[in-house]
């Protein structure tokens, strides 16, 4: 703690590398909050040193986390609950060693009809993530295949185990990726890459996933959730209001030309001006302090 007494530019350090310190409240904290809400197939729990970390585990580990319907309503439940959490500023969703996920649950989905899927617009309602304001970070160990690889490309930043693989499996099924599996992985991976993978079912490693730019980091998969949990305590750290923009910089920009993308950036930065947080960040930096954010 020595190091925010003595300078500003020592505490960004503190913020930006894996200190020692915070290595040790990751990998310690233990859930000191959990979900007043009983969940079936997920465990929620608050995380990290400042209990600012929004915790999701997937937990349907005999049908390999397969999202049926009952865990994709707890995990929009949970996420909703985190986003209105004032002391959370950000999730990390992980799921088993085994698996994160392998997919929509192909036995709840078998006798489904055409009018079935097409008037309740199934697979609709897994857009919680994508709504979600703060930043969520995907821990992917096992498998992540078909809707468990598009929830993780739903998330902000995804982290892999180095055992991790992804995939899209649904032509083995007869069917094509439904929640997003084609585009955003498309957006990912480049066109030619993604085509082979919905088209052969082949999956690609951690390491692949990783240098055709699906995934950010890949770690040794014992300490994934750590990691992860370690990204979350830092973007905690940070001024709501501006991971809030950051996110939707960044979101927006993807979808927009560049003219417009750059537009909407800097209109969002100049925003950024009314906030107490951009005042206060800068003038901490001035006085060689560390900032006291208040999200406001
Ligand atoms: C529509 C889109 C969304 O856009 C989809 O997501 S469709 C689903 C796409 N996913 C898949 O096709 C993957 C299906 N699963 C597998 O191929 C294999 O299970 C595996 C992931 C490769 C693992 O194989 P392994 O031999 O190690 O394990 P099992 O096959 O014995 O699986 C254990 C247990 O889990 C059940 N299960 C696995 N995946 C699903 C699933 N997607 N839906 C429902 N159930 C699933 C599997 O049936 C086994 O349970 P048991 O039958 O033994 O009770």
């Amino acid at each position: 703690m020595a190091c925010f007494r003595t300078s500003a530019r020592i505490c960004r350090q503190f913020l930006f590398n894996n200190s020692s310190s915070t290595k040790f409240s990751a990998v310690f904290s233990s859930p000191r909050w959990m979900s007043s809400g009983n969940y079936e197939y997920i465990i929620v729990e608050k995380k990290g040193e400042k209990n600012n970390v929004g915790f999701i585990q997937l937990n349907r580990p005999k049908a390999l986390n397969a999202l049926c319907k009952g865990l994709m309503s707890e995990l929009d439940q949970a996420v909703q609950k985190f986003e209105k959490d004032d002391d959370v500023g950000c999730i990390v969703l992980t799921g088993s060693d085994r698996a994160f996920a392998a997919g929509a649950d192909i036995k709840e989905m078998q006798t489904k009809e055409f009018s079935d899927v097409w008037r309740g617009n199934f697979l609709s309602e897994w857009d919680a993530l994508s709504r979600c304001s703060k930043p969520v970070i995907a821990a992917v160990n096992g498998f992540a295949l078909g809707g468990g690889c598009e929830v993780a490309m739903m998330c902000d930043i995804i982290y892999a185990g180095d055992k991790a693989q992804f995939g899209q499996p649904e032509i083995t099924l007869g069917t094509i990726p439904g929640a997003g599996g084609t585009q955003r992985l498309c957006k990912a991976v480049g066109k030619s890459k993604a085509m082979e993978m919905v088209l052969t079912a082949n999956r690609i490693s951690a390491e692949e996933a990783e240098k055709a730019g699906l995934v950010s980091k890949v770690v040794p998969a014992a300490e994934l959730v750590n990691e992860a949990i370690k990204t979350a305590e830092k973007i905690s750290s940070f001024s709501k209001i501006a991971t809030g923009m950051c996110k939707e910089a960044v979101n927006a920009g993807y979808e927009m030309s560049l003219k417009e993308g750059l537009h909407f950036e800097k209109r969002l930065f100049h925003a950024s001006f009314a906030s107490n947080d951009r005042r206060e960040g800068m003038t901490a930096f001035s006085e060689k302090r560390p900032p006291k954010f208040t999200d406001s």
